[in-house]
């Protein structure tokens, strides 16, 4: 199981402070769509450049011309690209291909997918790398949680990687861990914490004994 950290509420410079203090607990930097909005694939290039041997995810959301964002998130230094499960097909597949022919690796994320076992089935068959569940700020604000949905593409989906996003705290932790998700993706529930080094180093010894 991996920990990946979510910046969403950081520009480049607060990014890589936060990076350099919970370096060593985690897997997967991503790059969030809001600093992508903000910033470009520049922040992309920026913590690539920068931390070398953390793998990074550009959570671009891609709904449509799947290849070429892909090819645009590859350039910037991008290993993990984000496409939407509510996306086309073709979508999904123009992303994939691109990601081969880059040595990428491609995530789903299931945000806003109604029927989850149906799609998540669809999507594993297309040859993506990772399947998500996510939870959003506006999901989470109305109090939903993916655990359910987890648990569902744990038992459907056979090729591709899970993983689980959206509100993710040190005391939810252990819930989603007895799921065995492939990987964890934490935002605010290590960027809002006043020890962030602390905080990363709980999840990281907890996600690691598994
Ligand atoms: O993808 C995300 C969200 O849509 C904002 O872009 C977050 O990265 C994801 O939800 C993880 O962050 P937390 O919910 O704060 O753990």
């Amino acid at each position: 199981m991996e920990l990946q950290l979510a910046l969403d509420l950081v520009n480049i410079t607060e990014a890589k402070q936060v990076v350099k203090e919970v370096a060593p607990y985690i897997d997967i930097v991503e790059i969030g769509t809001p600093v992508v909005i903000n910033e470009g694939l520049h922040a992309v290039k920026a913590i690539k450049d920068e931390f070398p041997s953390l793998k990074v995810l550009a959570d671009l959301k891609i709904m449509d011309a799947g290849g070429y964002e892909v090819m645009k998130a590859s350039e910037a230094g991008a290993d993990i690209i984000t496409v939407l499960g509510v996306s086309d097909d073709t979508t999904i597949k123009g992303a994939v291909e691109e990601a081969r022919k880059q040595n990428k690796k491609i995530m789903v994320d299931m945000i806003n997918v109604k029927d989850i076992a149906t799609r998540a089935q669809e999507i594993d068959s297309l040859g993506v790398d990772y399947i998500c569940v996510h939870s959003g700020y506006d999901h989470q604000a109305a109090g939903k949680n993916s655990f359910e949905d987890l648990a569902t593409i744990k038992r459907v989906v056979k090729q591709a990687k899970t993983a689980i996003a959206g509100g993710i705290k040190l005391q939810t932790l252990p819930e989603v861990i007895s799921a065995q998700p492939d990987l964890v993706i934490v935002g605010g529930g290590i960027t809002g914490s006043d020890d962030k080094q602390l905080v990363a180093a709980q999840m990281h010894r907890m996600i690691k004994q598994g």
